[in-house]
């Protein structure tokens, strides 16, 4: 199943695995599969995973025959037994949908699969360089809070859930540090693709 061209970037909420997608999008040509959004999609063209949600989670999360996202949040971020169970019932089909992707859809293109959960997923079955996203906690919650609607609080609660993250830096073949700007993002990037034979 392994692809010498599917560069897998992971790392925490807000490390930077967007910003790092879009420099290998717009300078190196790389196709980008963003899971968040893939999953945000499946949200709204799978019925089956709609059931299975409103079936274990409760019909008061769907809004207009959709999943809304933020009551799900809501019942998922104080609890493990409720995180475990969202993972369980979406991973297999967020696999799915990205094994198709790399295998179909950009079949002979190069790709990069952004997840926080790359591993947790299975997902790094599906690449041959793997890149993990290192950012300090306190830059990473003024980062997020700038760009979405979360609060402190929230951005806490989604670090603590993804703490178990970090275990999976000793398996990726790249630790990159995003703590200064994104010029100095740009040239690690450039120097890291040619000696992991991507360009
Ligand atoms: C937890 C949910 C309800 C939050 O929805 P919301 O609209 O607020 O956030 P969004 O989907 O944009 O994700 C926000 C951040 O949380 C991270 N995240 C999402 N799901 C999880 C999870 N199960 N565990 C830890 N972090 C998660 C994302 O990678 C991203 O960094 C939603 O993401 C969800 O249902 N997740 C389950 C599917 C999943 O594991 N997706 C992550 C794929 S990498
Ligand atoms: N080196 C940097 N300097 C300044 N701002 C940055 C840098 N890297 C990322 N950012 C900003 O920090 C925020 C979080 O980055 P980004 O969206 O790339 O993280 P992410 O890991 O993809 O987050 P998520 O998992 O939530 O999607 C964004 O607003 C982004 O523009």
């Amino acid at each position: 199943m392994k692809q010498s061209r599917v560069l897998g970037i992971t790392g925490k909420m807000g490390s930077g695995k967007s910003t790092v997608s879009s420099i290998l999008r717009e300078h190196y040509g790389f196709e980008v599969i963003d899971v968040d959004k893939e999953y945000h999609w499946l949200l709204q063209n799978s019925s089956e995973l709609k059931l299975k949600l409103a079936q274990t989670f409760g019909e008061e999360i769907l809004i207009n025959n959709q999943i809304d996202r933020a009551k799900l949040r809501k019942i998922v971020l104080d609890s493990d037994l409720n995180m475990d169970r969202l993972n369980h019932i979406t991973h297999p089909t967020i696999f799915e949908r990205v094994k198709f992707l790399t295998t179909e859809k950009y079949k002979d293109k190069r790709v990069v699969i952004d997840a926080a959960l790359l591993f947790q997923i299975g997902l790094d079955k599906l690449c041959s360089v793997i890149w993990y996203i290192e950012c300090e906690k306190e830059i990473i919650i003024e980062r997020v809070i700038r760009k979405s609607g979360y609060d402190v609080e929230e951005v806490k609660k989604f670090l603590e859930r993804q703490k178990d993250i970090e275990k999976y830096k000793g398996l990726a073949n790249r630790v990159i540090i995003n703590n200064v700007d994104v010029e100095n993002l740009k040239t690690i990037i450039g120097k890291y693709l040619k000696e992991d034979g991507l360009v």
